[in-house]
This record gives structure tokens, sequence and C-alpha cells, in this order.
């Protein structure tokens, strides 16, 4: 008989780091499901939500928004992912974000991307984003087949308000101070895997192999659910 269970993996990285993209190349290659904090939070802001309104000015300026907020939110839509395999992005961000994820489910691998910051800062005024979907683009990396225009719905694309430099500065201070404790906790639980480089292109391939030996049997499908085969 052939046990069926889940993969549950985070994506952590400094603002910038290529997170989004990478997670893209994720959820193409392997089917996991995809769930980025700030997409969620972007969600709230754009449909006006309580939430979203009380959010907005912390992310505008390039703050955290509070640990019991974001944790309650994202552990509620990991509730309904509970049958699926899964690739967090953009959470936990603190001790305490890591701790009540920790309180509900454990987590098989963290993949780090290990950007210096001084790439970061012009990848980050050159970046364009579809709100609806998540899809990032770039100017020069990987600019939009029309500027201005989502590949797939031929909708408009929009810059992030605190995508500018001074917000980015103070969101890579929040990294530094709230958020690297969080390689160290993982770390010292056996999980964490860093790649290291100024490329997404060259991260990637590692990525990629990586992995492609954690999930031997990974679903390729559409569906989004990679169940784990286990012999
Ligand atoms: N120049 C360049 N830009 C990149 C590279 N990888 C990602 N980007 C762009 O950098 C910006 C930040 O990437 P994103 O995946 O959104 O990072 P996140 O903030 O960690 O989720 C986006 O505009 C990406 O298109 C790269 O290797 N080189
Ligand atoms: N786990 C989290 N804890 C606290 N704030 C968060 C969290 N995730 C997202 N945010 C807020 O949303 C903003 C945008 O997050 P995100 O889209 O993940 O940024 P990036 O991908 O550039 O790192 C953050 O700067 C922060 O204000």
């Amino acid at each position: 008989m052939v046990l069926r269970t889940v993969f549950r993996a985070v994506i952590m990285g400094p603002p910038g780091s290529g997170k989004g993209t990478v997670s893209d190349r994720i959820t193409k290659s392997f089917g996991l499901k995809h769930l980025s904090s700030g997409d969620v939070l972007r969600a709230n802001i754009e449909a006006k939500t309580e939430l979203g309104l009380l959010m907005k000015s912390c992310i505008d300026q390039g703050q955290l928004v509070p640990d019991d907020v974001i944790s309650r939110l994202i552990l509620s839509n990991l509730r309904s992912m509970e049958q699926s395999s899964w690739l967090l992005d953009g959470f936990p961000r603190t001790v305490a974000q890591a701790e009540s994820l920790d309180g509900v489910c454990s987590v098989d691998t963290v993949i780090n991307l290990n950007v210096p910051f001084d790439t970061i800062k012009e990848r980050l005024t050159s970046r364009w984003v579809h709100l609806a979907s998540g899809r990032v683009y770039n100017t020069h990396f990987n600019p939009p087949k029309v500027p201005g225009i989502d590949d797939v719905t031929g909708e408009a694309l929009t810059q992030r308000e605190d995508d500018t430099p001074y917000t980015v500065t103070r969101r890579l201070k929040a990294y530094e101070h709230q958020t690297q404790p969080v390689l160290e906790y993982y770390r010292s639980k056996g999980v964490l895997e860093t790649f290291s480089g100024t490329e997404t292109n060259k991260i990637w391939p590692h990525v990629q192999a990586f992995l492609a030996r954690k999930i031997p049997s990974s679903s390729t499908t559409s569906g989004g659910q990679a169940a784990v085969g286990k012999a």
C-alpha cells in the first residue's frame, strides 16, 4: 500500500531576493500550492477590508504588521490547505510567527535565498506586479510582453507603494532585526537550506535539484496537490 503524505515548505529571504519568482517556478515544477503573506495582505487592502485598511499604513511604512494579526490570517488560510502540499512565502517573518506555525504543523524544509542587499535595492524599484494574481515582472529581468500589461490577463500592472528606495531601506532593516533570527530558529531544527547568489537563474537550478531530491515522487500536475508517495 502506498502511504500519501504532504510536503510543507517555507521560502525565506530579504525583500526582493526572488521569493515570489522562485515560488512561481516551484509551483510550476512541483505542483505545491503557494501562499504568499504579502499577496494575502495586498488582497485585503485592494478589497478595502477592515483588516486591510488597518494594515496598509504598516506596510507603506516598511514595517512588519503585528504578529497576532498575520499569524491568524495565514493559519486560517493554511487550514483550508490541510490536505495539500504547500509552499509558504513571506511567513514566518519573526520567531513568534515561526512558533505559532509550529503550533499547528511542522515544516519539512525552509529554502533561504541569500541575496546581497545591494543587488536587491535596484531590483525593487523596477518591479511591476499584477495585483490579482501576484505575478511579478521586472523591467530589466523579466519584462512583460507589452509594457505595463500582465501577460496572462491583459490587465494593467502596478508598482507597489512600498517599493520606493526609502521604504525598501526600512524593510531591509526590519528583515535584519526581526527576520534573520528566524533563520537561526530553523537552522537549529535542521531544516534550513541556504542558496546564495545574485541571479535567480543561477540559484534556481540548485533549488530545483534540491527539491527534486526532497520530493522524489512529486506531482507536476496543475492540480497543485503534490502528494508525496512514501513506500
Ligand atoms: N535583475 C534581476 N531581477 C530579478 C532577478 N530575480 C528576480 N528579479 C526581479 O526582482 C524583483 C523582486 O523579485 P521577487 O520575486 O518579487 O522578490 P521577493 O520580494 O523576494 O518576493 C522582481 O521585479 C523580479 O522580477 C534576477 O536574477 N535579476
Ligand atoms: N509574515 C509577515 N509578518 C509581518 N508583516 C508581513 C508579513 N508578510 C508580509 N508582511 C507585510 O507586507 C509587506 C510586503 O510583504 P511581501 O510582499 O512579502 O514583501 P517582499 O516579497 O518584498 O519581501 C511587508 O513589508 C510587511 O509590511
